[in-house]
């Protein structure tokens, strides 16, 4: 068959090493195929937890998604199978694990270190959107470390662009209010968004809008009251980027591909990513 497309994996195809970490569904273990000798890492979920959460046609169409997007700093899915009980997820292994562990080790980055996290996601974000496939939630905890120190992004949050479910559903976009024929700009835009608090985190340790109650983070998102503090010192190169990101007008955000040319990345990322 084609590269693993097609094959019918099953559990004896595998040996279970180690557990890597546990999430909502269940558990993750490192795994090696037996005929190739090739490192994964295996995601089991329990049917029943996916049933009685009702996410089991929200996790077929993410799979059917990430199994389709091919990059270096996007995380594989190489293929999944199922039993009486569980789904499985054959996944690239990501060496270095969490990038927000390696966040709090080291309370904030370098700015060559976060120009060269925020540069590999651009471009990640780039190929998705390319794809009509936009990104709901970047966050530190869906981003993975590659066993090169590169940036994976992990989440299985993948939502396939309304486009085509529009496209598909009524036929003809003359029915379609403003706001969700906009929406298609509107997508886009929200991962630049979550792109620019994620490069002021990199550098602070803390999201910009950060609050102890949810209503003042709330008001204070709508306000964008985006204040730099003076300690770490950030270059002013830095904040004129994350201010041109964090911009209420979604129209206004800087496109992913003019944040390759800003000077900030063009001095700061390493080009490999
Ligand atoms: N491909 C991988 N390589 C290395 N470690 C992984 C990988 N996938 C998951 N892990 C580890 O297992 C933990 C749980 O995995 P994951 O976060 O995907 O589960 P989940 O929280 O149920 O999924 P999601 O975050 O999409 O809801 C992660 O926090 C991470 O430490
Ligand atoms: O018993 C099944 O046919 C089954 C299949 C799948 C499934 C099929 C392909 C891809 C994928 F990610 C998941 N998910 C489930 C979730 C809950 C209960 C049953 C199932
Ligand atoms: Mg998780």
């Amino acid at each position: 068959e084609a590269a693993g497309e097609k094959k019918r994996w099953t559990l004896n195809d595998f040996d279970i090493g180690k557990p890597l970490g546990r999430g909502k569904f269940g558990h993750v273990y490192v795994a090696r195929e037996k005929r190739s000798n090739h490192v994964v890492a295996l995601k089991v979920l329990f049917k029943s937890q996916l049933k009685q959460s009702q996410v089991e046609h929200q996790l077929r169409r993410e799979v059917e998604i990430q199994s389709h997007l091919r990059h270096p700093n996007i995380l594989r899915l190489y293929g999944y199978f199922y039993d009486q009980k569980r789904v499985y997820l054959i996944l690239e292994y990501a060496a270095k694990g969490e990038l927000y562990k390696e966040l709090q080790r080291c309370k904030y980055f370098s700015e060559r270190r976060a120009a060269t996290y925020v540069a590999s996601l651009a471009r990640a974000l780039i190929y998705c959107h390319g794809k009509h496939v936009i990104h709901r939630d970047i966050k530190p905890e869906n981003l993975l470390i590659g066993a090169q120190g590169e940036l994976k992004i992990a989440d299985f949050g993948w939502s396939v662009h309304t486009f085509s479910r529009r496209q598909t559903m009524c036929g003809t976009l003359d029915y379609l209010p403003p706001e969700m024929v906009e929406s298609t700009e509107h997508d886009a835009s929200v991962d630049i968004w979550s792109l620019g608090i994620l490069c002021y985190e990199f550098l602070y340790g803390v999201p910009p809008f950060e609050a102890k109650e949810h209503s003042d983070t709330y008001r204070r998102i709508l306000l964008v009251d985006l204040k730099f503090p003076s300690k770490p010192v950030v270059s002013s190169s830095a904040k004129d980027l994350i201010s041109q990101m964090l911009v209420r007008e979604t129209s206004k955000r800087m496109p992913l591909h003019k944040l390759l040319e800003h000077p900030w990345i063009i001095q700061n990322a390493d080009p490999s990513g």
